[in-house]
């Protein structure tokens, strides 16, 4: 993809609640980047944009799981950075070793947490990193809440494609969408080449939140996902009194380093 140094500016941010969500099986697969490449009606609508908070009614997802609130994270990156183990890892707490398949289109599961006493549904989408099918996630990026963008320690050019990736975001994405920077690999410490503090002072540059992780050890998988969760969560249910979540802060705080000593 090309590199472009300066962010464009968005010509306004649709919030129609015509959503991409998914077809009724819990863990979707082809049939969403089907109808994506078909250029049809997107998925159906399942959930308002601003997250189904019903706290006194709950609702009963598909896998049979209650939730109060249900939002919609997108992982995105280079193909081969690790987006579907880290989502394996994530809802299984296994690792994908082995030879590398890569997502053809787009796919999702769920998993609910529980946030503060709040039942959290994700509905997370794994997207194909590849070029040929980024017309097909392109369609994905309006209707979600939160973004996980994924470079590859290991992988100098997935580090590069970063600003690329963040081009695409701002112009597909919506405006106040939460948006964290992952560096995945981590365990691969012979193999490392982006060290770090690169990623810290690309995040810092573009004012996001930043962790490694390890799909493979499965070191800051769970935060990742839990940040991304209280926040959300705090976004659209936030009591009167209660204080501002702040994500940075409990990113710095929570984050475990690759290091010996969780520094
Ligand atoms: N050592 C190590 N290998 C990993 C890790 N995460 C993923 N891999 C390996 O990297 C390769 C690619 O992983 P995937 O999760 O399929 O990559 P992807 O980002 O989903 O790729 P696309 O679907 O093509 O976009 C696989 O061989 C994985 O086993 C990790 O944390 N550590
Ligand atoms: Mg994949």
């Amino acid at each position: 993809m090309s590199r472009k140094k300066t962010l464009k500016s968005k010509g306004g941010s649709s919030s129609s609640p015509s959503s991409a969500l998914p077809p009724a099986k819990e863990n979707g697969q082809a049939g969403a980047a089907a109808r994506a490449k078909r250029g049809s009606s997107r998925p159906r609508p399942e959930l308002p944009l601003n997250g189904a908070v019903l706290p006194s009614r709950p609702s009963l997802s598909s896998s049979g799981e209650f939730y109060d609130v249900a939002f919609k994270v997108m992982l995105v990156g280079d193909s081969g950075v690790g987006k579907t183990c880290l989502l394996v890892r994530f809802k299984d707490g296994a690792f994908l070793a082995g030879s590398f398949i890569s997502t053809v289109g787009i796919d999702f599961r769920n998993k609910v947490l529980n946030v503060d006493a709040v039942k959290v549904k994700l509905q997370i989408w794994d997207t194909a990193g590849q070029e040929r099918f980024r017309s097909v996630t392109h369609a994905y990026y309006r209707d979600a809440h939160a973004l996980l963008l994924l470079y590859d320690v290991t992988n100098r050019a997935s580090f590069d494609n970063i600003q690329a990736w963040l081009t695409e975001i701002h112009e597909y994405a919506q405006q106040d969408v939460v948006l964290m920077l992952l560096g995945n690999k981590v365990d691969s410490t012979q193999d490392r080449v982006v060290k770090r503090e690169d990623g810290e002072k690309l995040a810092k540059e573009y004012g996001v939140p930043f962790m490694e992780t390890s799909a493979k050890s499965g070191l800051n998988v769970d935060l990742a996902f839990t940040a991304i969760a209280k926040e959300l969560k705090h976004r659209s249910m936030k009591l009167p009194n209660e204080p501002k979540f702040k994500l940075h802060d409990y990113v710095k705080k929570e984050v475990r380093g690759s290091g010996c000593c969780g520094s």
